[in-house]
């Protein structure tokens, strides 16, 4: 199975597979401080939602790491923490990992006890993603016809998460069980994780992927190619309002318009239970070099400005189903959103 994040305790160490290189090549990045993970995250190096929750909970181990012996761990350990919370600010899973770390070691009156109680709680985390994914995909794949023909955005694979996948999850589940026929896989611009990652992921596991430009979406569901839409998330509010890669509303929009079911797969991580409404999810707003790499253009064109956000939010009404380890959430009839005002526990 790919593991995109492993811990190595005798350094200690994270080595994080740097996604900006995948499918070409395969570069271990080797984070031996929490700053490190932070730039790892910042950069993409690490992405996808559960996946920068775990290296951030591996991260609040390295800082750990970095204070233990001085008189003022305590405080010299937020200043890390903050530096870590600032990576990149839609993904809850990074706060999540975060914060439930600080809860977990508040008691700790020494460094050394707050790192033994962070270090297993990162180990359960990764692991508990692991299992999330795959309850995830069971309950995921039930909702799919027989032969169903899914699309799906951006990457949402085992390189995201802790393992197995979110929404690629759900396709893995339904490709082992029989109900899956193929997968339609956006591009995704700018960053093109789903060219260069779902594309590549389902393909190393022999599933049947066809890339498509993003543009292109839309017209596959007019052409009835498309029986449902499956997507990942980086922040779901207590509604269901669901932010996502950007392009995400357009493929809500697009599946409401030909009747086709929109299905966001995510851990109960990546709720957050403090937001109603998503117009209050911070949007992540990339550099322009971005967009014009995407186009082979170094340094774009004099004149032209850019604008690149990394997500949007799909209003809950345009939410067919929100599938998380802890059942099914139906936004659209209110039916099972009492799932969604539950904090997950780590
Ligand atoms: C299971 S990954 C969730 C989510 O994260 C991705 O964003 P990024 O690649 O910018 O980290 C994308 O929105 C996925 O759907």
């Amino acid at each position: 199975m790919l593991v995109p994040l492993q811990w190595e305790e005798d350094k200690p160490c994270l080595r994080v597979l740097d996604q900006r290189l995948l499918p070409g090549e395969n570069r271990w990045l080797v984070c031996e401080n929490s700053r490190q993970v932070a730039d790892a995250i910042h950069v993409m190096a690490v992405r996808g939602a559960p996946a920068i929750g775990i290296a951030a909970a591996w991260g609040v181990v390295l800082a750990l790491h970095e204070v233990a012996g001085r008189e003022d761990w305590s405080a010299a350990l937020q200043e890390r923490l903050s530096q870590l919370a600032g990576a990149r600010p839609t993904a809850v899973n990074l706060h999540w990992a975060i914060t439930a770390t600080q809860r977990q070691i508040a008691g700790c009156e020494t460094a050394a006890a707050a790192l033994a109680v962070a270090g297993r709680l990162a180990a359960h985390i990764q692991a508990a993603d692991l299992a999330a994914n795959q309850r995830i995909g069971e309950l995921g794949a039930a909702l799919l016809p027989e032969r169903a023909r899914v699309l799906t955005h951006c990457n949402t694979g085992a390189l995201a998460t802790g393992g197995h996948g979110t929404a690629l999850g759900v396709v893995r589940t339904a490709w082992s069980s029989g109900r899956l026929q193929s997968v339609m896989a956006t591009e995704t611009r700018p960053w093109l994780q789903g060219l260069r990652l779902t594309s590549w992921e389902l393909a190393e596991d022999g599933i049947p992927v066809t890339l498509i430009v993003d543009s292109a979406a839309a017209a596959m569901m007019q052409a009835g190619e498309v029986d449902a839409v499956i997507i990942g998330a980086d922040r779901i509010t207590r509604r269901g309002d669901v932010a996502n890669k950007i392009g995400s509303y357009a493929l809500a929009l697009a599946a409401r318009a030909h009747k086709i079911p929109f299905y966001v797969a995510a851990p109960a991580s990546t709720v957050d239970v403090s937001l109603e409404s998503g117009e209050d999810i911070e949007i992540e707003d990339r550099e322009a070099g971005e967009i014009w790499r995407a186009a082979g253009l170094e340094h774009g064109i004099a004149g032209v400005r850019t604008r690149n956000p990394a997500f949007d939010v799909t209003p809950a009404s345009l939410v067919t189903a929100i599938i998380t380890e802890n059942g099914v959430s139906w936004p659209a009839s209110g039916e099972g959103m009492e799932l969604l005002a539950e904090p997950a526990r780590p």
